[in-house]
């Protein structure tokens, strides 16, 4: 994805006749490569754009701006006919798992039947028993036995955990390049999440199969992506703010964003007690009208004047961990350490915080 960006119009209706369309920007210029065989988890608060961007990527929700290209071909040119790719060989690589696995799946379908449907329409040289015999194989590969037995259960007859089996199921039946996990372990008892985390990561490698796994908690994040050898981005009102592997997310995030997630989150940071949450106003700000320059800036303990007036590209931390942020701060030479502060209670700024250069 390069550069992407989805902007949603919402109207405001007859009777607020005489306020304007409101835009709201859901996600706005991220760039993001995943690779062969990737997972990637991307993390953030309610409505920063997590699902949007998911959605982006496997070509279910298309940019507003920018491109989305799969092997290098542009998805919605080959979805207008214009590309060499067929679209069916696009949209089949591409593949996406509910947070609510129970209203993808027809509640007047038996197991069996809800993926024979979309298996037919991928292979339609596979005999009935070819079919059967290969969903019959996946639903004990994935731990529901007998499978005879579940294969002819309804969607209702099935606990939460055993339908996103289901949906894992038919969305690896297409053999697909990426897969979207749209909060999948969410709904899911935590005693269950893990045991679901490490299902989808077994079997990712044996299909391999990248995964974009969208969660708003960063120790599922981090825990998918440490097994996986993986990464975690970082969003923040539709931006990609961070990204870089677990460990350096966690060990050692550059954003002041992540730095607040770490914080929240009480399994990653035992030492919060000693330390104020280092986030400043607790508002969150309108995706319909962010903040200029730095989205964050409304909200960061470290802002200063330049951060209000211009918007900081994604940066590589160090030029070759791959680690990479959206902060002025990674830049020791930039005119930031020379901008004035803009936060009052200058408790939240800590030691670290002293401009890089008068260090040495
Ligand atoms: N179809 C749509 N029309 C208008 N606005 C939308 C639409 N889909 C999403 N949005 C808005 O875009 C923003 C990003 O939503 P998105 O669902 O991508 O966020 P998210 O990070 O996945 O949130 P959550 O964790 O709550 O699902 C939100 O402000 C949301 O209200």
């Amino acid at each position: 994805m390069e550069d992407t960006e989805v902007h949603f119009e919402s109207d405001s209706g007859i009777l607020d006749f005489f306020s304007e369309d409101e835009t709201v920007q859901a996600v706005d210029g991220v760039s993001l490569d995943i690779h062969e065989n990737e997972v990637i988890a991307l993390v953030g608060e309610s409505g920063c754009g997590k699902t949007t961007l998911g959605k982006t990527a496997i070509a279910v929700q298309e940019p507003t701006g920018g491109s989305v290209r799969y092997r290098g071909h542009d998805v919605w040119e080959a979805k207008a006919g214009n590309g060499e790719m067929p679209w069916k060989r696009i949209r089949r690589a591409l593949q996406i798992i509910h947070q609510d696995p129970g209203s993808s799946l027809n509640p007047n379908r038996t197991v069996i039947n809800s993926l024979d449907l979309p298996l037919r329409n991928y292979d339609s040289s596979l005999s009935y028993e070819d079919r059967r015999a290969r969903i019959l194989g996946m639903i004990e590969r994935v731990g529901m036995t007998p499978p005879q037995d579940y294969a002819e259960r309804y969607p209702h007859q099935l606990s939460g955990g055993e339908k996103q089996r289901v949906a894992l199921i038919r969305a690896l039946l297409m053999e697909p390049d990426l897969i979207l996990a749209d909060e999948a372990i969410s709904a899911l008892d935590v005693s269950l999440r893990v045991e679901m985390m490490d299902l989808m990561l077994e079997l990712q490698k044996q299909f391999n199969t990248a995964f974009l796994f969208v969660s708003h908690d960063l120790s599922n994040a981090r825990y998918i992506t440490e097994k996986a050898g993986g990464r975690i981005g970082v969003m923040y009102l539709g931006r990609l703010v961070e990204i870089g592997t677990p460990e350096q997310i966690i060990t050692d995030p550059q954003h002041p964003y992540t730095k607040a997630l770490r914080w929240a989150t009480p399994k990653l940071y035992e030492d919060k007690d000693s330390e104020e949450m280092p986030i400043r106003s607790i508002d969150i700000p309108d995706p319909v009208n962010p903040p200029s320059g730095c989205r964050y800036h409304t909200r960061c303990p470290n802002a200063r004047e330049v951060c209000t007036q211009v918007d900081p590209d994604t940066m590589s931390v160090d030029g070759y961990s791959g680690q990479r942020a959206a902060c002025f701060r990674v830049d020791d030479h930039h005119e930031y350490w020379d901008s004035p502060s803009i936060v009052e209670d200058d408790s939240l700024i800590s030691d670290e915080d002293d401009n890089p250069e008068l260090q040495n």
